[in-house]
């Protein structure tokens, strides 16, 4: 059994950024998880990439292995990705589309007559989530007692290496007796991820990594917010200060759609231990290391190539 988390919310127009600052702070530090409001990007909008995601999906697999996944964008098929490494399951039972940074011209896009709209609501969409979150990035800098734009100043925040991952689980599969989850156990790698979902249960968190037996708790969805968590190169530059918690996403048993948006610094920016999280007593727990190279390294344990 698990208990439904009451995750703090996070109002991103709210005029006294050093409260909003804290806030953050305590969210970050207790739970690696919140809610974001009034973050402006429209509840409109939201229905329209759920829409143009489900007639993707729906697709048959021929159509749909044409995108199949280069640099890290198109489409991953079902059971391709598994999330927990250290599972012997068979992979996860989600399939998904990712979409990268608009500039390089890498993404790969499904032609217009096939899905009207689908490129412009995705390159909308991206556009406003990565405003949010620069936002959101520069109360997290304040919420470190940072200046505001520390994130600019190291670099990371230009071109940032921003990801839209479009989600689809399908509810209907056959039980095959293997541990198998919608997504298993992970963190995410980047700096923050700002998540929305259909409303279908099953995400869940993990405060506590280390302590055995895990307690997984519910994260309910909240209608028009983003479900924000830290990622582990956040949680590098903090020392562990702020948590990238470990969390999962249960076979929801019914179809379930769900869109994560994952901002990782720029390729070449160096994540090292801020001088405000460490001291003598409480040393860098990790080295100094390339945004890309880390990524890499993450990205090739989850798709075991
Ligand atoms: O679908 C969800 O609710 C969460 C997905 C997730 O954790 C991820 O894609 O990293
Ligand atoms: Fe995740």
């Amino acid at each position: 059994m698990s208990e439904a988390l009451h995750l703090p919310i996070i109002d991103l127009s709210s005029p006294d950024r050093l409260s909003i600052a804290n806030s953050i702070r305590q969210a970050c530090v207790e739970h690696g998880f919140f809610y974001l409001v009034n973050h402006g990007v429209e509840e409109e909008l939201l229905k329209k990439v759920f829409e143009q995601c489900s007639k993707f999906f729906s697709l048959p697999i021929a159509e749909k292995m044409k995108f199949s996944r280069k640099n890290h964008r198109g489409y991953t098929a079902l059971y391709a990705e598994k999330l927990d490494t250290s599972s012997s399951a068979k992979g996860d039972s989600k399939e998904s589309f990712y979409i990268g940074p608009l500039a390089d011209h890498l993404n790969q896009w499904p032609l217009e007559e096939d899905l009207p709209s689908w490129r412009s609501t995705m390159e909308t969409y991206y556009k406003k989530v990565l405003s949010a979150g620069t936002k959101l990035i520069s109360l997290i800098a304040l919420a470190l007692k940072l200046d505001e734009d520390f994130f600019e100043k190291v670099g990371a925040l230009n071109e940032p290496f921003a990801f839209i991952r479009l989600l689809h689980y399908p509810g209907d599969l056959e039980s095959s007796g293997e541990d198998i989850y919608g997504a298993s156990a992970h963190s995410d790698y980047g700096m923050i991820t700002l998540l929305v979902t259909d409303g279908v249960p099953g995400l869940q968190v993990c405060r506590e990594k280390s302590k055995q037996p895990q307690i997984w708790e519910d994260v309910p969805s909240m209608s028009g917010a983003f479900i924000v968590n830290i990622g582990d190169m956040m949680e590098r530059w903090t020392n562990c200060l702020f948590r990238s918690t470990l969390h999962r996403v249960l076979p929801p048993g019914q179809e379930r759609y769900s869109v994560g948006f994952f901002i990782n610094p720029n390729k070449d920016c160096l994540v090292e231990c801020l001088e405000s999280c460490c001291s003598e007593s409480s040393p860098p727990r990790f080295p100094p290391i390339r945004s890309l190279d880390y990524l890499e390294e993450r990205v090739r344990l989850t798709y075991g190539s």
